[in-house]
């Protein structure tokens, strides 16, 4: 049977006493979570020491939203793999469309980012998508099967999350329909030597989608962006029917 992950990720919000703050509202209603369902906050740099010495044995996993692919050395903003395993990170967000949009990532960094991660004992969450121009030139299979050729050369599979996000859905509220997600996700299974990675949906989902993306047959998860960033939000988006 497939692992569920639902993860938020913060992105660039929340201070330390943010995070902190966030814990006390969200850690309570963790009491409901089936413990088959892996629940991973994936917060900024700054917050991640604190916010493990706060989930006190719960069944949160910590993650992060970058790797480098050295273990050390001069690379100025970057974050190297055993700082994050030192603090409890378990997980970390590889290749999302906006370390591609604004930070230069290519797939051949993705790829090196993934294989140090994994080299370190991280599972790494793969982000692939098609942007709104993508898709409308019905270039959205193409392009996914070509980020997963070039991101997954050496990359094990049995230590691996997939997020399909496409750009266009993200934090504009335009969700992908579900049964649409549901058969790309199906497709990039199809890809994969490997069948039981966990493939979960990211862009905009929000409580009132939860349910009906957590329906499908090959949807494994969520990827949370903005809705993740409320309690009582992201609770009910992990504790989804
Ligand atoms: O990593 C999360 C995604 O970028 C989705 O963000 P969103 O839920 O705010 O649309």
């Amino acid at each position: 049977m497939r692992k569920i992950v639902i993860a938020g990720n913060w992105k660039m919000f929340k201070t330390q006493a943010e995070s902190l703050e966030f814990l006390q509202g969200f850690m309570p209603s963790l009491e409901q979570t089936p413990e088959a369902r892996e629940v991973v906050l994936c917060a900024p740099f700054t917050a991640l020491s604190l916010i493990s010495k706060n989930l006190h044995g719960s069944l949160v996993q910590l993650g992060a939203q970058n790797v480098h692919w050295e273990e050390q050395g001069a690379y100025t903003g970057e974050i190297a793999a055993p700082m994050l395993t030192e603090i409890g990170v378990r997980y970390v967000i590889v290749g999302h469309s906006e370390r591609r949009q604004f930070f230069g990532e290519t797939d051949e960094t993705v790829n090196k980012r993934l294989k140090a991660a994994q080299a370190h004992g991280l599972t790494p969450i793969l982000c692939v998508g098609e942007t709104k121009q993508q898709r409308d030139a019905g270039e959205t299979e193409a392009l996914i099967a070509m980020q997963l050729e070039k991101d997954l050369v050496g990359v094990d599979q049995h230590n691996l999350v997939i997020a399909y996000e496409p750009v266009w859905a993200i934090g504009t509220g335009d969700t992908c329909e579900a049964s649409e997600a549901n058969r790309v996700i199906g497709l990039i299974r199809t890809q994969l030597s490997f069948p039981d990675v966990p493939i979960q949906y990211g862009g905009s989902v929000k409580p009132n989608n939860i349910d009906e993306i957590m329906a499908q047959a090959e949807i494994d998860g969520a990827l949370v962006g903005g809705a993740s960033l409320e309690p009582s939000s992201f609770a009910r988006i992990v504790n989804y029917q």
